[in-house]
């Protein structure tokens, strides 16, 4: 699914409005609605609901959803500020309002004094997409207070004060919501750490802006979902065997970290790979033949790797647990001097490389990596915030022509083609050391099965999430380990396979 700006938002409401048989009041009145229907679901009559507006169409919409409420026969107050100019849908439905007799509507200066009782939701339409300037002094109070009060707060399209493409300002006074309602698409924010934490659950609604104006935009963001997922999986031919599926070399392990290898090596068995190695140190033999035996070892050292080789028919992921011995810093950079096939690299391996930018020159194109901010850090210098990161890894994906797989709870996979595609599985039960050995694994596996380095970056991340989702609800997120996450690969298959029509 295509993510596009605030610009391209406002261009795609215009262009619907004048290309379909639909007006701006109307497209309110449908946000309304999908919300409406929501509240319904989400929340029994016995609460009562404080609108607090503001004078854009942001407010039109909390505006016409108060009306609708009311109309379901919630108990519903509205706070706005009735001295300052609204928008002409803003203006029309808060007239709509003010008829209501039942709706009580009051300025903003008096919501310290207003009672909220055990059964109060907030909702929170001051600023949607509009927002243009800092949020001035008296509405920054108020967001205060309301983050401050202890009841179920739900935003209208996007919580007030956040900027839908770009880093907030430090101290930004942004209201904190459990929910956002937000209409037709995702916002670039909701995706980043630092104003993603405003949106609690995200909801999207489909609010019918014309598909022409979709398939026409151009813009370099996606959202992985179902839909790219099922045109990237490719089913399993029955006439095969297991030289259809590639053959993939785990390069991993030193004394005291064979678990990582055990990890990468079992999601890359369970993720397809046709034949599988695992290079590791001699003393992880008899941990690794007993926990992966359909693995075979090639041993790389003693204790860690101080050499392996360059094979032409394997496709290699090199890096868990590997320590940055020298021995292996000097095997490391050995084997990408002779290799010209795109590898998975992670942790260690990428952290032997951040040691000289000259380096990263040796990755051979469409590699991909896959580092956490820290490693990121290591490799290309500190950047702010999450959106300057991104800004630095779309530029060095381009510059060396590889893919970053740059891991967060919305993990980014940035092409060398400058598109970023989102991802949306996952949960913070993966917020464990053997997570990120697992995903090396998994993309390893679908490179060495044939899918591009695009597809198995874009793809990996998305099964891994899945997986996590998976184990979260059968152990919970406490509970829930990187090797249940592992068992769980197989349960997404299936799930992909009941899907795909051919199967
Ligand atoms: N038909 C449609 O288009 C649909 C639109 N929809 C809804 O409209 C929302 C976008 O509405 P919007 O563009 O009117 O702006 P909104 O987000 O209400 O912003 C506030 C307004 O206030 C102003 N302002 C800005 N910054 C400010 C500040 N710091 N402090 C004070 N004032 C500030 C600024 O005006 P200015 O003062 O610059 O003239 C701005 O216009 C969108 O998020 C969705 O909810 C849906 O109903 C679907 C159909
Ligand atoms: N809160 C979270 N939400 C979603 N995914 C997460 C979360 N925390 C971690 N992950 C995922 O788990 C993996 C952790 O990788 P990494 O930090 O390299 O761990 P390790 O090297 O310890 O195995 C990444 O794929 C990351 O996206
Ligand atoms: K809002």
């Amino acid at each position: 699914m295509k993510i596009f700006s605030a610009q391209q938002i406002k261009k795609w409401d215009a262009f619907s409005i004048l290309n379909n048989p639909i007006s701006s009041l109307q497209l309110m009145e449908i946000a309304a609605g999908s919300c409406v229907e929501w509240i319904i679901k989400n929340y029994d009559p016995a609460h009562s609901f404080c609108f607090f507006c503001g004078n854009g169409n942001n407010g039109g919409d909390g505006f016409a959803l108060a009306r609708l409420l009311y109309e379901k026969g919630f108990d519903v107050t509205v706070f706005a500020d009735q001295n300052k100019k609204f928008s002409a849908e803003a203006l029309v439905n808060f007239e709509r309002c003010k008829a209501i007799s039942g709706i009580d509507i009051f300025g903003f200066e008096h919501f310290n004094d207003f009672s909220f009782n055990e059964s109060t939701v907030i909702i929170d339409a001051l600023f949607g997409i509009g927002l243009n300037r800092p949020v001035e002094e008296a509405t920054a109070k108020l967001i205060s207070f309301l983050n401050d009060l202890n009841f179920p707060k739900v935003s209208i399209d996007i919580p007030s004060g956040l900027i839908p493409d770009e880093m907030i300002g430090v101290n930004a006074a942004v209201f904190k919501a459990d929910h956002t309602l937000t209409f037709q698409s995702w916002k670039k924010s909701f995706f980043h750490p630092e104003s993603g934490i405003f949106c609690g659950k995200i909801q999207v609604f489909d609010i019918g802006l014309s598909k022409e104006f979709y398939t026409h935009e151009i813009t370099n963001d996606y959202i992985i979902d179902d839909s790219l997922i099922h045109e990237t999986y490719k089913p399993r031919s029955e006439f095969s065997h297991k030289g259809t599926f590639g053959k993939a070399t785990i390069v991993a392990g030193s004394f005291g970290k064979i678990g990582a290898a055990v990890m990468a090596t079992k999601a890359c068995l369970r993720s397809g790979s046709g034949i599988t190695f695992v290079t590791a140190p001699n003393c992880g033999y008899e941990i690794l033949q007993n926990s992966c035996p359909e693995a075979m070892f090639i041993s790389g050292g003693q204790n860690y790797i101080v050499d392996f080789d360059f094979e032409e028919n394997s496709t290699f992921g090199i890096g868990p647990g590997l320590g940055t011995h020298p021995g292996t810093e000097t095997a490391i950079l050995k084997f990408l001097k002779n290799t010209i096939k795109p590898v998975v690299i992670d942790a260690d391996a990428l952290n032997i490389i951040s040691e000289n930018s000259e380096h990263l020159k040796l990755l051979p194109k469409k590699s991909i990596i896959t580092p956490h901010p820290k490693e990121f850090e290591r490799l290309f210098g500190q950047t702010q915030n999450s959106f300057e990161r991104l800004r630095l890894a779309r530029q060095k994906a381009e510059e060396l022509q590889i893919f970053i797989v740059l891991k967060d709870h919305h993990t980014q996979v940035i092409t060398p083609q400058n598109q970023v595609y989102y991802n949306i599985t996952g949960n913070s039960g993966m917020a464990k050391g053997g997570s990120g050995d697992a995903l090396l694994g998994i993309i390893t596996a679908l490179l060495a099965q044939g899918y591009s380095s695009q597809h198995a970056a874009i793809f990996g991340v998305w099964l891994h999430g899945k997986a996590g989702d998976f184990a979260g609800e059968k152990f919970s997120k406490e509970a829930m380990l990187p090797s249940d996450l592992i068992e769980e690969i197989g349960n997404v298959f299936k799930f992909l396979a009941k899907k795909n029509p051919s199967d």
